[in-house]
């Protein structure tokens, strides 16, 4: 589904600023694959989703979404069949048009865009969609969104990643600024649509519950390498205590013994 071979990053190559940011990374996903990423600040976990989803160079390896090379594939064409959520509110919706219109421009994704398409249709199936939020916005559709609370927006936003299927969803500490109330309901709400749609997701975290809580794999960086891979039974048995500790004394590349089954 998701293959990442060999994949480097550097930033500002040849200066005394250099920055491996990204070692040699390799990972193969299979289609429904929900992998939470931990790592502490710096790991390369927000460069990993840059360089899926095009907003960075890379500097060797291939990235293969759905059998296709899209490693030199600009950002705008990825954008089409990657979804990306960012851990700030304000990123990702258009804050002076309404809910209706920025869901509209979502729903155009990938076509020729145009405002004038808007049909009572679409406007009848936003509804259904919003509805599923349980936020209330479906009765809000004139609404500016720049009015909506940081939670109401972030939920629209992962409406608006998904309501065209993406092939993958990038999620990058999407609920890290909101209160633990709003956070606990977004990640709920993540769950769902990724579950509903089967969307292969990789989700960043820096909660060590949520990262054992949500989704079936959980991946741990450290110096821009996958130092760990906890899938299947381990994961079932793995504690938070325990990713700590696997954190802490894994010092290298993932091989075989760490890629934890
Ligand atoms: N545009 C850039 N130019 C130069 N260095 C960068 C750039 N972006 C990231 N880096 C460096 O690359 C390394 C990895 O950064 P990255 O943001 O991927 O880490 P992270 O694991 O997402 O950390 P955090 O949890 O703090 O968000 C860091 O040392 C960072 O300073």
């Amino acid at each position: 589904m998701l293959e990442l071979n060999n994949l480097s990053v550097i930033f500002n190559e040849g200066t005394v600023n250099e920055k491996l940011a990204l070692d040699n990374i390799n990972l193969t996903l299979d289609p429904g694959d929900f992998v939470t990423i931990i790592g502490s600040n710096g790991a390369g976990k927000s460069t990993l989703f840059q360089a899926i989803s095009g907003a960075v160079d890379t500097k060797s390896g291939s990235i293969i979404l759905n059998g296709k090379d899209i490693t030199f594939e600009p950002e705008y064409r990825r954008s089409r069949v990657i979804g990306r959520l960012f851990q700030d509110p304000l990123k990702g919706t258009a804050p002076n048009m309404t809910i209706e219109e920025n869901l509209h421009l979502s729903n155009q994704r990938g076509k020729h865009f145009s405002l004038n398409l808007m049909s009572h249709r679409h406007r009848e199936n936003f509804k259904e969609a919003l509805k599923e939020l349980d936020l209330g916005l479906e009765k809000r559709l004139d609404t500016k969104v720049g009015l909506l609370s940081g939670g109401q927006r972030q939920a629209l936003t992962l409406l608006m990643a998904t309501l065209v299927t993406p092939d993958l969803l990038l999620l990058d500490e999407h609920t890290a600024a909101l209160d633990p109330k709003t956070a606990h309901k977004v990640l709920e709400l993540s769950k769902k649509i990724v579950a509903e749609h089967d969307i292969t997701t990789l989700m960043i975290t820096h909660n060590m519950e949520d990262a054992l809580k949500y989704g079936n794999k959980t991946m741990i960086m450290k110096d821009g390498k996958i130092i760990a891979l906890i899938e299947g039974k381990k994961r079932e048995k793995m504690t938070v205590e325990g990713l700590i500790h696997l954190y802490s004394t894994s010092s290298n590349e993932y091989t075989d013994h760490v890629l934890l089954k």
